[in-house]
């Protein structure tokens, strides 16, 4: 059984069929890339998985202590808390607060501690409330980030919220990690750092990491399996040298034979 499998996804927009009988499956701790021409449908997929949109037809399932739960029409936080989270392409931070509140409301989640004792500021509550702290700070840390505990997101440099984006979904601890263009808007010396952080971060959290990228750089470097999309449609999926060889990509990439 694999960690995720998703059997012929479809998802229709009225006529546009923005996605057509993807199959698609990741296992434990690897990494994976997702490619494909503007409009191929990557995002779509994303989107499915993670519960923002509901597929047409198809189904999602994943691995949860030995048995298969199906993912297809389920809330994004429900999805979020059987263990997939996400970054986006827009990125998308509660840009008035602060870096490490950014973080703090994304660990919260997992913590467990009662409406009760945040409201009443219990002990527990600051007990807590110094713990989540001192997990955030440690995640930042990874990313370098700690020197800009109180920043506010919003007056970060655009690679450093990407980045930010990424501590905060780390930080619902997930199984699978999906990317949605890391890279984009980074100069090439962000992007190398970036690649390296994304395998550090993917052998230390021992995780499932699934990137959209257009830099192939990025992709050809970290990632051990790629799947191709092309107008909705999966055309080819292998190592990278395979995908580097794969006439079916080479001809969505650059057109004609
Ligand atoms: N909510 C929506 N309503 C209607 N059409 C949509 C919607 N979302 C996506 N589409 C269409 O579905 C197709 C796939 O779009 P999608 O954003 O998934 O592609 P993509 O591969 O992520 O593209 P890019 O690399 O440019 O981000 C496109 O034709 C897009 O216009």
């Amino acid at each position: 059984m694999s960690l995720l499998e998703v059997t012929d996804l479809t998802k229709n927009f009225g006529g546009l069929a923005a996605l057509s009988n993807v199959n698609f499956r990741l296992e434990e701790s690897e990494l994976v890339g997702l490619i494909g021409p503007n409009g191929a449908g990557k995002t779509t997929f994303f989107n499915l998985l993670t519960g923002v949109y509901v597929p047409s037809e198809g189904d999602i399932l994943l691995e949860t202590e030995g048995k298969q739960t199906k993912l297809n029409g389920k809330k994004p936080y429900v999805i979020t808390d059987l263990g997939l989270a996400r970054t986006f392409q827009n990125i998308r931070l509660f840009k008035d607060l602060s870096v490490i509140e950014n973080v703090m409301i994304a660990l919260h989640s997992k913590s467990g501690i009662g409406t009760l004792h945040s409201i009443f500021r219990t002990p527990k509550y600051y007990e807590n409330d110094k713990k989540l702290r001192e997990e955030s700070i440690a995640l930042l840390k990874i990313f370098k980030l700690e020197n800009k505990l109180d920043t506010l997101a919003r007056n970060l440099p655009y690679g450093e919220q990407r980045r930010l984006e990424i501590v905060r979904a780390l930080a619902t601890q997930p199984k699978i990690l999906f990317l949605d263009e890391p890279a984009a808007g980074m100069n090439p010396q962000e992007t190398a750092e970036l690649t390296d952080l994304i395998i550090q971060i993917q052998k230390q959290f021992q995780i499932t990491v699934v990137l959209i990228e257009h830099d192939m750089s990025l992709v050809m470097n970290v990632c051990e399996r790629i799947y191709c999309l092309e107008y909705g449609r999966l055309i080819a999926e292998g190592t990278p040298e395979e995908i580097q060889k794969n006439p079916a990509v080479i001809k969505a990439y650059l057109g004609g034979e």
